[in-house]
């Protein structure tokens, strides 16, 4: 029963450090800071002096109001009433969102169904005028920080409730929730130990934009009239301002200094809910990725020399997973893969088929980077293109119509919530805009006729095909725009030998008729054996030998490939010992 938490420690749920994330908590910090410490040494910030409207200078570093008191000391005040009205709302919107979304969609049934109501009927009306008429109905001399707190937090979790209502739904169903219920854990102990874990993230960057939502709130309603009446606040102090028409006089000091603090607020505040959002969606963290691209293009080793009969070309090509501690996952593999043909990757797991796969593709996310090395291929109209290095929207272009992919575990790929039919429709709306319908319509019978499903089954969706018929469709999906090159990862894994035979077979014939190569990903040697024409044996990230599938078969040159190919028991021969890993080898499985 695993957590993030307990997967990666308490540092998986903290940002990760950035120029971002430094300048959002140096403006925060300093702000509160200030907040904090200034009214201490500033002093009374509603001493009435006869000096109205000094500009700054000498005692009053920010000048003084129309009655005379120091702008600087009631700046520090009102920053600190803003703060405090910021957390307090914070803390108030966090905690209904977490008994709305989270609670509500765990147990399920009625509660939910309740829950779910009210969040979004607190989601239609509208924010802004919910907050005025709320807080025009308390009396002024009751509108204390708690009061305006509740009633901006009354308004501003229901947002926040829906992303943990979905992001909850998508955990209840995982593995490790079910084998915690199974275990016989008790409702609340799942949510505290299994879920919430998981949605620290997203509570931590809801909980910084509830306290960035409430304080341009309350500024709001401060400026209005609406605010607290028994502390001050940034919004107060421009209310005053306003009042006291210091736009008409000239006094900017008045008003510029509340509004400053409050937009470099914001601005910290946001800065640092972006860091937290890296947390949830790695994509958004930029910065390796295109490090590790433009690393590429700098030390791209000048394109092999290639076959003429080559459609792929890799080379030198390097993987490194930048975590805590780096891992190199592939090491200088180099490539070729033939016009039509069947190579094999082959290795035990984790020795790195699929981040090679992945990097083939550009299909690798952060924290993976691709380091040194080049992808080439080379097109049927003989321009080569330079994958590593190819602009977004012509990768978009060249992914699946060129080279396409299987993935490990395909048949829960399918999306569960649209047809077969919508599914393959998309890809040819994206990839072939001309085709109109009826010929989009053919297009996917087609396809779905040539690896034996039903054209019937375009009305279907994924839970009503069995496992052997979503692997199909995937493939189907793989070849609905004739590609040249087909990367199949583990593509029958799940399924059983006589079902993953049929399957294999129909690739040979797609291949013998449409022509293009397949990169095929497994363990199963064996396999490989018989259907791969060369079989790559990769080891630790490495290539270690590459051959023809027979003379892989005959006569192995490397130590490692010895052991895989003996690991595999034969069911005339004698009874033999299992894989051997690698490191055991004695010459530690070099040639
Ligand atoms: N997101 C990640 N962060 C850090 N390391 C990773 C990540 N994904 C994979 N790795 C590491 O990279 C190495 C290669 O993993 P990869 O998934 O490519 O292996 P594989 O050969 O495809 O294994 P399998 O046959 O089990 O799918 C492994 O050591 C793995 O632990």
């Amino acid at each position: 029963m695993t957590s993030t938490s307990r997967r990666g420690g308490w540092r998986a749920v903290l940002p990760r450090w950035s120029p971002k994330l430094g300048i959002g908590l140096a403006l925060v910090g300093l702000i509160a800071l200030f907040g904090l410490v200034g009214p201490l040494l500033l002093g009374d910030p509603n001493t009435v002096r006869d000096i109205g409207l000094t500009p700054p200078g000498g005692q009053h570093p920010l000048g003084t109001t129309q009655t005379g008191q120091d702008v600087l000391a009631q700046l520090a005040a009102s920053t600190r009433g803003s703060l405090q009205t910021g957390l307090l709302v914070g803390l108030l919107a966090t905690a209904l969102s977490g008994l709305f979304g989270v609670v509500g969609s765990y147990l399920g049934g009625a509660v939910d169904e309740l829950f779910s109501l009210a969040s979004n009927v607190m989601l239609v009306i509208p924010g802004l005028p919910l907050v005025i008429v709320i807080a025009g109905f308390v009396p002024a001399d009751q509108r204390g920080s708690w009061t305006i707190a509740v009633v901006l937090a009354i308004t501003g979790w229901a947002a926040s409730a829906r992303v943990l209502r979905a992001q909850t739904l998508s955990l209840r169903n995982r593995d490790y929730v079910a084998a915690a219920r199974v275990a016989g854990e008790k409702p609340w102990r799942i949510v505290a130990n299994e879920i919430l874990p998981n949605l620290l993230p997203i509570l931590a960057s809801q909980f910084v934009f509830a306290v960035l939502l409430a304080i341009l709130n309350e500024a709001g309603l401060a400026f209005l009239g609406l605010g607290e009446s028994r502390s001050s606040t940034l919004g107060t102090m421009l209310y005053y301002a306003q009042n006291g028409f210091a736009l008409r006089r000239g006094a900017w000091w008045w008003f510029v200094p509340p509004g400053a603090v409050i937009a470099l607020l914001g601005c910290g505040l946001s800065l640092v809910n972006f860091s937290i959002d890296e947390i949830i969606n790695p994509r958004l963290r930029d910065t390796p990725l295109r490090r590790g691209r433009a690393r590429v293009a700098r030390t791209s080793p000048p394109p092999a020399e290639h076959r003429p009969d080559a459609v792929l070309t890799v080379t030198g090509l390097d993987v490194v997973y930048r975590t805590d501690t780096p891992v190199h996952a592939v090491r200088d593999v180099s490539l070729t893969l033939r016009r039509g043909e069947v190579l094999g990757l082959a290795g035990e797991s984790g020795c790195g088929k699929t981040t090679l796969a992945y990097a083939v593709n550009r299909l690798h996310r952060p924290p993976a980077e691709v380091t040194a090395g080049s992808v080439v291929f080379h097109d049927r109209d003989g321009t080569d293109v330079d994958v590593l290095n190819l602009p977004p929207e012509q990768l978009r272009a060249f992914r699946w119509s060129k080279l396409s992919m299987v993935f490990q575990g395909a048949m829960n790929s399918l999306n569960p919530v649209t047809t077969v039919h919508s599914q393959l429709d998309d890809v040819l709306r994206t990839h072939r805009p001309g085709m109109t319908e009826r010929q989009r319509r053919e297009r996917c019978a087609e396809v779905l006729r040539l690896v034996g499903v039903d054209p019937r089954r375009l009305r279907s969706y994924a839970h009503e095909l069995s496992g052997g018929m979503r692997q199909r469709v995937m493939i189907a999906m793989a070849l609905l725009l004739e590609p040249q090159v087909m990367i199949m990862d583990e593509p029958t894994t799940a399924l059983d030998v006589v079902v993953q035979r049929g399957i294999l077979d129909e690739i040979l014939r797609f291949r013998d008729e449409l022509g293009f190569a397949v990169v095929l990903i497994t363990h199963d040697l064996p396999l490989l054996l018989e259907v791969a024409d060369r079989i790559a044996v990769m080891r630790a990230g490495e290539v270690v030998e590459l051959d023809t599938a027979e003379r892989i078969h005959q006569d192995p040159q490397h130590a490692y490939t010895r052991t895989l190919l003996a690991s595999f028991p034969s069911l005339a021969g004698e009874r033999r010992d299992y894989l051997v890993p690698a490191t055991a080898l004695p010459d530690g499985g070099s040639r």
